[in-house]
């Protein structure tokens, strides 16, 4: 008889969601069941990579699944069918193989689903309320975001007429191609994009533009409510890793999504240092996990050293038996970590001896011609101001190696809450030229970190603007990485 099969990483987050979500004693199947509800909430059909379980997962029957041959009213066997029959418009009464692979697909999105976006400290009762019930109250406000007729409405209230050529669901935003006969409405519609955006209800979540090549439309990226987002977490980073092999990025970093769910990477060695900010809870750590997973999955030790720099002395502490971390590299007091930045600077003038003798301009090129060996070395900071509040001595090493550690290898990442000058100085912002903004407080803040307003009205939790030295702005949704998956990647890195 058909079954649902699952992998060692569902069973896994079933398991976790007994123990820690349900607080224990409840039975596998109801797991199942809410996996396959959260799935059905989501706007996207669930990918075809669910097919296949692993030898290490297990086996459900319909009769755990679904209640298959139990009495009637604990038989929802033909109530599952019609409720995924109706979502993929598809007759599943007459397609039983059919049936089965939605539902294991179904359940097995819904459980990758919490596994990415439920933490563990977080009330799951409150979350699976949020994730099912949340929009009901707001389904006005969906439909309207949905449904391109209303907003030609709120459109023409602001003076601007055109209509939908197309509209195209992103993991967090729908994206609505807006054809304006009279061009000169472009520049009105710009205007006032956030009497727009309260029109829509969307409070401080801003409406962004993007251009398009076509004539005379522009999009309008709209965002959605967070229970219909689509989640990316440690599973889909390491298949765009596995995917990305070919790349020729010496320290490839893979943040998250575009606007479109198409994943994004840059080369961490070109960046060549980054300035992360966003306010509290707007997702920094969890930005810097999806890096430094990123980095571990792509580099064996011996190609890259990490040092993490953590005065909150929270952050880190899972990656102490990370196998790339380098000797002494996880660091979480103000005088360590100046002496850390002290030894790294003489580490990049002993490497520039080096480089020198060899000949090289660099150490790529060291390790091109394969007459130097030596690890890339990346610097994590995890909270920049409170860093820099113990000593001046800590902003003149950080200066000295953003001034010149990038040809030696030596690499930075400092994050921060307050993007300000006292944190942010003039030095510091002339030599970290690549930055990330996740949701910052004010346009003048979005400013310091982009050069331009626009991060203030993110949607929060890991949604952010990029840009890369000499760049453009782009926007990008975070992978959710959590505890768990720290714990693997620390424990795969062991192997
Ligand atoms: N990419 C993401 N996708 C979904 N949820 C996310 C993502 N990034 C962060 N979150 C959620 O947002 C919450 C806050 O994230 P995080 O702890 O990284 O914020 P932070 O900016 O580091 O905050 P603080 O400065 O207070 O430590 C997390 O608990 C997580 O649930």
């Amino acid at each position: 008889m058909a079954k649902v099969n699952t992998s060692l990483n569902d069973e896994r987050t079933i398991e976790l969601v007994q123990r820690k979500g349900l607080l224990a004693g409840r039975y596998k199947w109801q797991i199942l069941r809410l996996a396959l509800a959260r799935s059905l909430k989501m706007t996207t059909p669930p990918g075809e990579h669910y097919d296949f379980g692993t030898s290490d997962g297990k086996e459900y029957s319909l009769e755990q699944v679904c209640g298959e041959g139990k009495p009637d009213d604990e038989n929802f066997t033909d109530l599952y069918r019609l409720l995924i029959s109706n979502y993929h418009q598809q007759d599943l009464f007459a397609d039983e193989e059919m049936f089965i692979r939605l539902l294991q697909r179904h359940i097995r999105r819904g459980l990758d689903e919490f596994r990415t976006s439920w933490r563990e400290s977080h009330d799951f009762h409150e979350y699976l309320y949020q994730s099912l019930f949340s929009n009901l109250n707001t389904a006005k406000q969906q439909d309207r975001n949905a449904a391109p007729l209303p907003l030609l409405e709120m459109l023409e209230e602001i003076g601007v007429r055109g209509h939908i050529k197309e509209t195209i669901d992103g993991s967090r935003l729908t994206r609505f191609m807006l054809h304006l006969p009279d061009a000169n409405d472009l520049s009105k519609l710009k205007r006032n994009l956030d009497t727009l955006a309260f029109s829509l209800g969307l409070q401080e979540q801003g409406i962004f533009t993007h251009e398009t090549n076509q004539p005379k439309v522009i999009g309008l990226d709209v965002p959605r409510p967070a229970s219909s987002w689509h989640s990316q977490g440690f599973h889909e980073q390491s298949r765009w890793i596995e995917q990305g092999k070919s790349t020729t990025f010496l320290l490839p970093v893979y943040p998250g999504v575009d606007v479109l769910g198409k994943p994004y990477s840059f080369d961490l060695a070109k960046a060549p240092h980054l300035l992360v900010a966003g306010t509290t809870g707007s997702g920094k750590s969890v930005l810097l996990h999806a890096l430094i997973a990123s980095l571990v999955q792509s580099c064996t030790p011996a190609q890259l050293q990490i040092y993490l720099i953590d005065p909150k002395r929270v952050e880190f502490t899972a990656y102490k038996q990370l196998a790339h971390l380098a000797p002494e590299g996880l660091v979480t007091d103000a005088p360590a970590a100046l002496k850390l930045l002290k030894e790294l600077a003489g580490e990049m003038e002993r490497r520039e001896q080096v480089l020198a003798d060899a000949g090289v301009r660099d150490l790529e090129e060291g390790l091109t011609k394969q007459v130097i060996q030596l690890p890339f070395i990346v610097v994590f900071v995890e909270e920049l101001s409170a860093l820099l509040m113990e000593s001046q001595d800590t902003e003149t090493y950080l200066v000295r190696l953003a001034q010149k550690a990038r040809a030696t290898g030596i690499h930075l990442v400092l994050a921060t809450q307050r993007p300000d000058a006292d944190t942010f100085s003039g030095l510091l912002r002339s030599n970290v030229p690549s930055r990330i903004a996740l949701t910052v407080r004010t346009a003048a803040e979005s400013r310091i970190i982009l050069d331009e307003t626009g991060a203030e009205k993110l949607t929060g939790r890991g949604d952010m603007l990029i840009r890369l030295v000499g760049g453009n702005v782009l926007r990008l949704h975070g992978v959710n990485i959590n505890a768990d998956d720290i714990a693997q990647l620390v424990k795969m890195t062991r192997k």
